[in-house]
């Protein structure tokens, strides 16, 4: 259970280093992850704290998020280069480890995965990825029947109506896509028919 003055605290410090409007982003993503934990059965506090904190270093210039990217060997060259994007996901467990250290590994990964995803999503990390997506603030063309679908399909395949959503955003403005979504766009489609698959059998097992 996170200490309300805590929250409120990481809440000030994210309003010094974001614009506005990304600091009302973020307390939206924020507000819509403890939403889907409540509906999802995940740790409403870790799902506040992680969707809070998700674009902490989205404020930071291209230039030092690549320096930092480098250093630390987060992305390869071509990611760097074409895709400076997605860094500051991949850069804000670091620098949010020494600014909080009472955050919990499970909270840091749920922030490093929020823009790529990765192919062994936790519950938490996908809770923060639909929550970046369905906040109140986003004007997306196809969002609406994301936020229809929660509560009503199970997090596996809300996730899944995301991912893809973001793929074809990023297909559609001819934007260049990190090498490792492809792998996770696959993994997800495989799994997601094997619980087709499972709930199909169940299904003739009932008949
Ligand atoms: N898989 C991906 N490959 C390459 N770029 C991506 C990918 N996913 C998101 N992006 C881009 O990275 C940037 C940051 O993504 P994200 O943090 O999810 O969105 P936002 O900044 O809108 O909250 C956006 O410009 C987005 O289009």
């Amino acid at each position: 259970m996170i200490d309300p003055d805590r929250f409120e605290y990481m809440r000030a410090r994210l309003k010094e280093r974001v614009k506005p409007s990304r600091y009302m982003h973020s307390l939206g993503v924020s507000q819509t992850a403890e939403q889907l934990a409540r509906i999802y059965g995940a740790n409403e506090n870790d799902a506040a704290v992680a969707g809070l904190l998700h674009d902490w270093d989205k404020a930071l210039p291209a230039s030092e998020l690549k320096r930092i990217a480098k250093k630390h060997h987060l992305a390869p060259k071509t990611v760097r280069k074409n895709m400076p994007g997605v860094l500051h996901a991949l850069t804000a467990p670091r620098s949010l480890r020494k600014e909080f250290p009472e955050l919990s590994d499970e909270v840091l990964q749920a922030i490093e995965r929020h823009t790529c995803g990765a192919d062994d999503m936790s519950d938490l990390d996908m809770i923060v990825f639909i929550a970046d997506i369905i906040e109140p603030g986003r004007t997306f063309a196809d969002v609406a029947p994301l936020r229809a679908a929660v509560g009503q399909v199970d997090l596996d395949e809300l996730f899944y109506m995301a991912y893809k959503s973001t793929l074809i955003y990023l297909l559609d403005a001819d934007m260049s896509i990190h090498p490792d979504s492809l792998e996770v766009w696959n993994g997800i489609v495989s799994q997601r028919a094997q619980r087709m698959e499972a709930r199909k059998s169940r299904v003739i097992v009932i008949e």
